[in-house]
């Protein structure tokens, strides 16, 4: 087969040997089919020889063979033409590449002076016969070489084809070697126009004398729009010169989405995780689940720990932008100099500590997605008209940028503070507060969906133990009761966290009344409502006392570290006594 792929250069070799020895000539390949011939046999190009003829012997043998009485001689004896064989002499040579059998040359006369011929000049024949052999397998290689060059650069050109970035490769000088297809569409710019364009008239400015990968965003005219791209700029050095570079284009939005999805990956909420069968909870997962798909700003109200942000979730893992952010910000937990940049992204050296390539906001990140504005009561006033442009137009500006960012997402904010109240005061835009307040929902607070307790607090119970590779345990009835009876001002957050507590120190399947924490034991005692409740053990007493002695010791003396110094030692006990003590009773 090999020699077939080099048929026109193995007939070259063929002719030439025979104008100059003036005998006919056959090469065939290992499967004994006829590669190349001159003379009578030229019409036989492409077919295979007679069965068992004596160049199948050298074949085998690999080794040459010399016949000078065909049909009698011994090589030809279980020839097929055997008898009718018009040949007078033949010469045979395998052709072999590295030991490899690649086919036999084989000389062949036809009356005694081509006959004589081959037999006078045998030796100066076999070692012509040898070169142009190694010829012939040297032409095999190069074409194999090239061969599998030609299926790896095609390899390599479909995989880079396929990737989900786009790749250019230039040479030093900057002149475009090699584009994937990706970059014709991110770019809209044909693969003729820019092979060998100089990348400077494509992606200016890109510091092509740097050495080291450096990742840089840009934004990129296309037709009447500017788009943003993250370019990593890869030089490809070689005995410390630069000799070619490789630039990777991602375009910002599939970026950002990456990654995402990197990190958002595993909290995806539906509301069938949301927990609860109380007429409330399912009346507000009913509305939640309706206004899902709907553009709609969305204004989630309801206590510390309801639930808000686990609505918001389910919100937009069940809207057409599921596939795209939720990009979630507290306004409450950013100090107010920064939430804007926090917010909207800032331009490189905008303000002192800004990173040089400057930073993209929760705005550009939530694109085609949900941004989901918690503490939507505690956005400084002076950032409230620009958080209401950015609504109305979709549209926003970095801090310290000239350009608009247009943007598309569904904006969910939350709070838990009495915005008509802050209205009034002026301490929050009415504009604003009309724009948010387009879909009000209202999360009501666990005391009120008393029906969801027992359900929360054993869904709690049976996770915290997987958890926390405890046996299975079980609440006493009079916890049950406590459960029920206490108001959980920190709703579903406070139950988590007492559960959590609960199968941490508990060390028995029963789970008793005494071991709640102090503060909910406190106002469950406070409640002084029947007995129900297991009786105060000495101990419990004993520690309300000395938890009622801290907390007038740090209500006189203060709680910094010098404070809590001054405290040991009037109380004669070690710091480090105290520091268990005030960890203890919650006092910290
Ligand atoms: N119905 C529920 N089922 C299961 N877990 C819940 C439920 N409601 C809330 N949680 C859990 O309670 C915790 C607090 O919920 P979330 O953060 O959504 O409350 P929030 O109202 O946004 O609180 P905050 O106002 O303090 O930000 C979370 O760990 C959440 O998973």
């Amino acid at each position: 087969m090999s020699l077939f792929r080099i048929q026109s250069s193995v007939q070259e070799v063929a002719e030439a040997i025979a104008a100059v020895l003036n005998v006919d000539v056959t090469i065939i390949d290992e499967d004994m089919y006829r590669v190349a011939a001159t003379g009578k046999y030229k019409d036989s190009i492409g077919k295979r020889l007679p069965n068992s003829c004596s160049f199948e012997v050298v074949a085998k043998t690999k080794k040459p063979e010399i016949i000078d009485k065909p049909n009698v001689s011994k090589q030809c004896i279980s020839c097929s033409l055997k008898g009718n064989c018009a040949e007078m002499a033949t010469l045979g040579y395998p052709i072999l590449n590295k030991k490899k059998l690649l086919g036999v040359i084989g000389l062949i006369a036809f009356n005694n002076e081509q006959k004589e011929k081959i037999q006078e000049k045998r030796e100066c024949l076999l070692v012509f016969l040898s070169k142009l052999g190694d010829l012939l397998a040297g032409n095999v290689n190069y074409n194999e070489t090239i061969r599998d060059i030609t299926i790896q650069n095609e390899e390599t050109r479909m995989i880079i084809d396929g990737l989900d970035k786009g790749i250019i490769c230039t040479d030093k000088d900057g002149k475009i070697k090699f584009v994937n297809s990706k970059i014709e569409k991110y770019l809209e710019i044909d693969k003729e126009k820019l092979i060998n364009n100089n990348i400077d008239n494509i992606l200016p400015h890109l510091r092509e004398d740097q050495k080291e990968t450096l990742s840089i965003e840009k934004k990129i005219r296309i037709g009447n729009k500017k788009k943003s791209f993250i370019i990593r700029n890869i030089p490809v050095v070689l005995e410390g010169n630069k000799v070619s570079s490789i630039l990777e284009v991602h375009k910002t939005f599939d970026m950002v989405r990456s990654a995402y999805k990197l990190i958002e990956g595993e909290r995806r909420i539906a509301f069938k995780d949301i927990i609860g069968n109380s007429p409330k909870i399912l009346e507000v997962k009913s509305i939640a689940s309706n206004i899902a798909s709907s553009e709609s700003t969305i204004l989630l109200r309801g206590e510390s720990g309801t639930g808000k942000e686990l609505f918001a979730r389910a919100i937009h893992y069940e809207s057409d932008r599921k596939k795209a952010p939720f990009i979630a910000i507290n306004c409450a937990s950013i100090p107010d100099n920064l939430l804007e940049s926090e917010l909207f992204g800032y331009e490189g050296g905008s303000f002192t500590g800004a990173k040089k390539e400057g930073q993209m906001g929760k705005f550009e990140l939530a694109n085609g997605g949900t941004l989901f504005l918690d503490e939507i009561g505690d956005l400084p006033i002076h950032l409230q008209p620009k958080l209401l442009r950015a609504l109305q137009e979709q549209a926003f500006m970095r801090v310290g940028g000239k350009e608009l960012i247009n943007i598309n997402f569904r904006l969910i904010a939350a709070t838990n503070r009495n915005l008509e109240e802050m209205v009034s005061n002026g301490e929050f835009r009415e504009d604003l507060y009309y724009r948010l307040n387009v879909i009000p929902i209202n999360i009501p607070p666990l005391r009120e969906r008393q029906g969801d307790i027992d359900l929360l607090s054993q869904n709690l119970l049976r996770k915290n133990c997987i958890k926390l590779e405890k046996e299975e345990k079980f609440y006493s009835r009079e916890l049950e009761e406590a459960f029920h009876r206490y108001p959980w001002p920190g709703n579903i957050r406070e139950l988590e966290n007492t559960v959590e507590y609960l199968v941490n120190i508990v060390k028995e399947k029963e789970i008793p009344f005494s071991a709640l924490p102090l503060n909910i034991k406190d106002y469950l005692y406070s409640l002084n409502s029947g007995d129900w409740i297991d009786k105060k053990t000495l101990k419990e007493f004993m520690d309300d006392y000395e938890k009622r002695i801290l907390e007038n010791y740090l209500k006189e003396y203060g709680s910094t570290t010098k404070d809590k110094e001054i405290i040991a030692e009037l109380l004669d006990i070690n710091l480090s006594t105290l520091y268990r003590k005030l960890t203890k009773y919650n006092l910290q």
